[in-house]
């Protein structure tokens, strides 16, 4: 897994590294990281001697790192000018190396650029762009330069990836020391292009608890249940789907379509859509009802089950049991009115819930607006379960703290009942004893997995998805 700290955190590490070393160099570590980035730019777009390079270089140290950095393309016969947004506040080091390369200072965003690089503002920034920044920074973009973004890409919110203004769209962005919210969550994430970690030795002065986790492949590989020569269906788990109905069959046969995808030995399925269900499954056992579903290890309810009676007396029967549930769509409605409460704080068996940003709204009272990590922590505090909050970057949450980004996602899977798909294999983790967090979190990777592959083959439907899951999921054995 790959981690992300807040700007606290960097500063205090940066502050622990800086008495260690001599004054500069980190900066100028920075410097060198992000100018070797920018040269294999220049390279692959036709060569770097000759090539022309904007710095757009804000108040500070952020400033700074664009200033020495274009110092060492100059040197390596790059065209470099700079833009300098507030000049009485300007680097001095940085200009003064600039300089003494070859550098010039402009006062205008010059024309036939092949590179910019936007040290506007880094671990500094708050408040989206200021106009003169906003100003070139449009330019730029009209005119179809591609930017490399210094740390972060100017404008975004750091600590959430909120964007409450104007923000740089950087083709890469190269960071230093560690990640930071704002690249890996958020509606800021897709901001900062591809990003590129630069190492200045701050990984031992970092402290133990990141802000957030980002999973990576051989988390999800290690996490996933093995089989053996011992495997049967029972040991591997089963899991049991109460979700869809006579009136939304599709629900059904998507979310068991997800759970057949995962590890777990079978699938029970509960509910009024048995005979789509196994018209697509033949495997699945299929009942009408959660109280004759036989013995299962965990639940998925919700989607396409309705809001009725029947429905609420549906969702009752699994909070009843003491088994790990997954809450999604109806369930989660049904949960709103508060009826189901005294059910939900006696449970001691975990639950993951996945909303979308509106079912969030109708759980937490209130969208979750940009700082969506925080937003999900205080629901799974308050409900005391996993959170599963979908979208771009979907996030997972803890009751114990603990948050994570999915860096999968794809908009290919906007697209209706993907959703219950993902629940189902969800549910089958949870089946196959996988523990409930990261359950949530190989779900979610696994899904924009599938949903990336599915969409390799033109336009994504949702049965795409729980066909493709069977691709990309890791070897059972
Ligand atoms: N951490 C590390 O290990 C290392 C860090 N390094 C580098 O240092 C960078 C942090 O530098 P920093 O602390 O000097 O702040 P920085 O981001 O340049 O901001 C400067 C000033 O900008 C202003 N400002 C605020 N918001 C704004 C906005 N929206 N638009 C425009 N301006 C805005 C605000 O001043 P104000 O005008 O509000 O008084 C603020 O004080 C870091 O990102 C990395 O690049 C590396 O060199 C080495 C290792
Ligand atoms: N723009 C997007 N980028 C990445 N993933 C997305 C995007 N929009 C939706 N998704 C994903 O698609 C799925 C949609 O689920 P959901 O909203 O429950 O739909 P449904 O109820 O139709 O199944 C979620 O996993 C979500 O993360
Ligand atoms: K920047």
């Amino acid at each position: 897994m790959r981690r992300a700290w807040r700007v606290s955190d960097v500063r205090a590490a940066e502050e622990a590294l800086m008495r260690t070393v001599p004054e500069g160099s980190l900066m100028r570590r920075a410097a060198a990281g992000l100018a070797r980035r920018c040269a294999l730019l220049l390279a692959e777009r036709g060569g770097v001697y000759g090539s022309r390079v904007l710095l757009l270089a804000g108040a500070g140290n952020n400033g700074g790192d664009a200033l020495y950095a274009g110092a060492f393309l100059a040197r390596r016969g790059v065209a470099v000018s700079a833009l300098l947004l507030v000049p009485e506040r300007v680097h001095q080091g940085g200009l003064a190396a600039l300089r003494a390369a070859g550098g010039r200072v402009v006062d205008a965003v010059p024309r036939d650029l092949d590179l910019a690089v936007d040290g506007i503002v880094g671990l500094g920034g708050s408040g989206g762009l200021r106009p003169a920044a906003e100003a070139a920074v449009r330019l730029l973009r009209a005119r179809g330069t591609t930017i490399v973004a210094v740390d972060i890409p100017s404008g975004v919110e750091v600590d959430t990836g909120g964007l409450s203004g104007p923000a740089v769209r950087a083709d890469v962005t190269v960071t230093f020391g560690c990640l930071k919210p704002a690249l890996v969550v958020g509606p800021a994430a897709p901001y900062a292009g591809e990003v590129e970690l630069v190492d200045i030795g701050l990984g031992p002065w970092l402290r133990a608890d990141a802000a957030l986790a980002v999973p990576e492949w051989p988390d999800i590989e290690q996490w996933w249940p093995r089989l053996d020569a011992a495997s049967e269906k029972y040991t591997r788990g089963v899991v049991g789907i109460a979700t869809g109905s006579a009136m939304y069959p599709g629900a059904a046969v998507l979310s068991v379509g997800g759970a057949l995808a995962g590890p777990a030995g079978m699938v029970r399925y509960a509910g009024g859509a048995a005979t789509q269900v196994l018209r697509h499954h033949p495997s699945v056992i299929a009942t009408q009802r959660v109280a004759e579903a036989g013995r299962v290890q965990a639940w998925v309810c919700g989607s396409g089950l309705g809001t009725d009676e029947a429905a609420a007396t549906e969702l009752r029967t699994v909070l009843a049991t003491s088994l790990p549930a997954v809450l999604d769509a109806d369930a989660l409605t049904l949960l709103v009115d508060g009826s189901m409460a005294d059910q939900l704080r006696g449970r001691d068996a975990p639950i993951v819930v996945t909303p979308h940003d509106r079912e969030f709204a109708r759980l937490a009272g209130g969208e979750p607006g940009d700082d969506r990590v925080g937003a999900a922590l205080r629901l799974a505090s308050w409900m005391n379960a996993v959170v599963l909050l979908k979208g771009d970057r979907t996030v997972v949450a803890t009751p114990a703290g603990r948050a994570w980004a999915n860096p999968t996602g794809t908009p290919a899977l906007a697209t209706g009942g993907t959703g219950d798909v993902l629940a189902g294999l969800l549910g089958s983790l949870l089946a196959a004893r996988v523990a409930p967090e990261r359950a949530a979190v190989a779900a979610a990777y696994l899904h924009g997995l599938a949903g990336r592959a599915a969409a390799r083959s033109g336009p994504v439907t949702a049965p795409d998805v729980a066909a493709a899951l069977r691709e990309v999921v890791p070897a059972s054995f």
